[in-house]
């Protein structure tokens, strides 16, 4: 299926242009390689590279990448019969220059004459002269002979890495699991959470959007963020509906002082602030709280904020009447707006977060009083980043209980509660006002 995208300037504007303007696609391939180590987001390196692009540029770049990353299955198989990479360090630059040429090819509005000869001027900006005959019968071959489909699969079989797809079966039966891969690879709406509660109806109408039953406002994707109406007076802000329910099982905490475990860059901290509450919002992150202190500021409200791990906070650390942990996890539910998480994320690097996931709820346990409530969510579609630490967490603290989430609290919304009474969002639901992330979120009570 053809992406809609604006088009770069092209590779022959006049020098002056060349020189002043980065090539998207140079930056673009610079971001393939940069996401391979795992560690940095696509939107971190966005920000990074894009910084300082022309917007027509820009928007190139992440639909460039975007487009890759959503078809990278499907690139990889019908490049496999054609292109064996080469033994040696460029192999893994080569590939993605490649890729991209492909999805330019197949996935998008260049011209087939386009994407062959930008991608053969890129090996050659890239340093690889020796390749560029390769590259351009490469994709000759694919243009003349058009997406040869490999027999026997579907789009999202190839496009959703197998260990996802065996663990969603596992988790949720065949039908599901299919649903789940194929929604994962569309595009997500545009959430916000509004400031005053009360009056959230009024936004969605000036807005021209819709409210859902939990209570965020939805918009059609692609809207100018810092163009629509309230933004520069911070009367809402933009944070994905599913990610919103948690802090809004917090109503009844107003004056009530409540930790935000795991907090940059503050969408939670922002709600719970809203609420009346005191936030103390804890993240290890220096550079992420940085944009807790910016969403705070452009919303005019407070939270005292707290830089270190919260693995490691002193023993006298005072207590609080409620903890959020919304902790660091593989985000599998996201992948509609992170597409990079099918290129960077495994199951042995999921498998790494588990225990630090573990500690984390521990040390929620010790900053929490006695007849307190501890929420504990992850943007996760793994049982074992949720259900399961929940069910191990509950078995080494029989102390607490879980306190079931209602369909009242999600404003009769009941599609994704388990018979736990915790929140197992999928993003097949929700489908007829545009799908969720996925999610999960439990409550539990410090009983003693
Ligand atoms: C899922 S994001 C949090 C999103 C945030 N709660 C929100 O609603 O905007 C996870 C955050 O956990 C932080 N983090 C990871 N390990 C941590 C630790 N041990 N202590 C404190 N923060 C940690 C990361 O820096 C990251 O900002």
């Amino acid at each position: 299926m053809a992406e809609r995208r604006s088009r770069p300037s092209p590779r022959n504007a006049p020098r002056k242009q060349a020189v002043e303007a980065p090539d998207p696609r140079m930056l673009a391939l610079k971001t393939l390689q940069e996401l391979r180590g795992g560690e940095v987001t696509l939107d971190e390196l966005l920000s990074k590279h894009g910084y300082g692009l022309p917007s027509l540029d820009r928007n190139f770049l992440r639909q460039l990448l975007g487009t890759t990353l959503r078809h990278l299955g499907e690139i990889d198989a019908v490049l496999a019969p054609r292109y064996q990479p080469p033994q040696d360090r460029v192999a893994a630059r080569l590939t993605n220059i490649l890729r991209l040429g492909a999805a330019q090819l197949f996935f998008m509005d260049t011209s087939d004459y386009g994407a062959v000869d930008s991608t053969v001027n890129l090996a050659r900006d890239a340093g690889l002269h020796k390749y560029t005959k390769l590259i351009n019968a490469v994709l000759r071959g694919l243009q003349r002979d058009g997406f040869e489909w490999p027999e026997g699969v579907e789009d999202w079989q190839l496009n959703i890495p197998a260990w996802l797809r065996g663990s969603w079966k596992k988790a949720y039966g065949a039908e599901i699991a299919q649903g789940i891969a194929e929604a994962s690879l569309g595009h997500a709406m545009l959430d916000l959470s509004i400031k005053d509660r009360s009056q959230t109806a009024e936004w969605a109408e000036k807005m021209d959007g819709i409210v859902l039953p939990t209570g965020s406002v939805r918009l059609e994707p692609g809207r100018r963020i810092r163009d629509l109406p309230g933004y520069k007076d911070g009367d809402w802000w933009v944070q994905d509906a599913a990610a919103a329910i948690p802090a809004t099982l917090f109503s009844a905490y107003k004056d009530k002082t409540i930790y935000d475990l795991c907090a940059a860059p503050g969408g939670k901290t922002m709600q719970i602030a809203s609420l009346g509450a005191s936030a103390i919002a804890v993240d290890k992150s220096e550079g992420r709280l940085k944009r807790v202190f910016e969403n705070l500021e452009r919303v005019s409200l407070g939270a005292a904020i707290v830089t270190g791990d919260a693995t490691d906070l002193a023993p006298d650390t005072p207590r609080a009447d409620a903890v959020l942990l919304d902790a660091p996890c593989s985000a599998t539910g996201t992948i509609r707006r992170h597409p990079d998480i099918l290129l960077r994320q495994n199951d042995k690097l999921m498998q790494s977060l588990l225990p630090i996931q573990t500690k984390l709820l521990n040390q929620a346990d010790k900053l929490l009083n006695v007849g307190g409530e501890l929420i504990y969510c992850t943007c996760s579609l793994q049982p074992e980043e949720g259900e399961y630490q929940v069910k191990s967490f509950l078995a080494d603290h029989p102390n607490y209980e879980r306190k079931a989430i209602t369909a009242d609290e999600l404003g009769g919304w009941d599609e994704a509660i388990n018979d736990a009474g915790e929140l197992r969002i999928l993003p097949i639901h929700m489908t007829d006002f545009g799908g969720m992330d996925g999610f999960f979120c439990a409550r539990l009570v410090k009983k003693s």
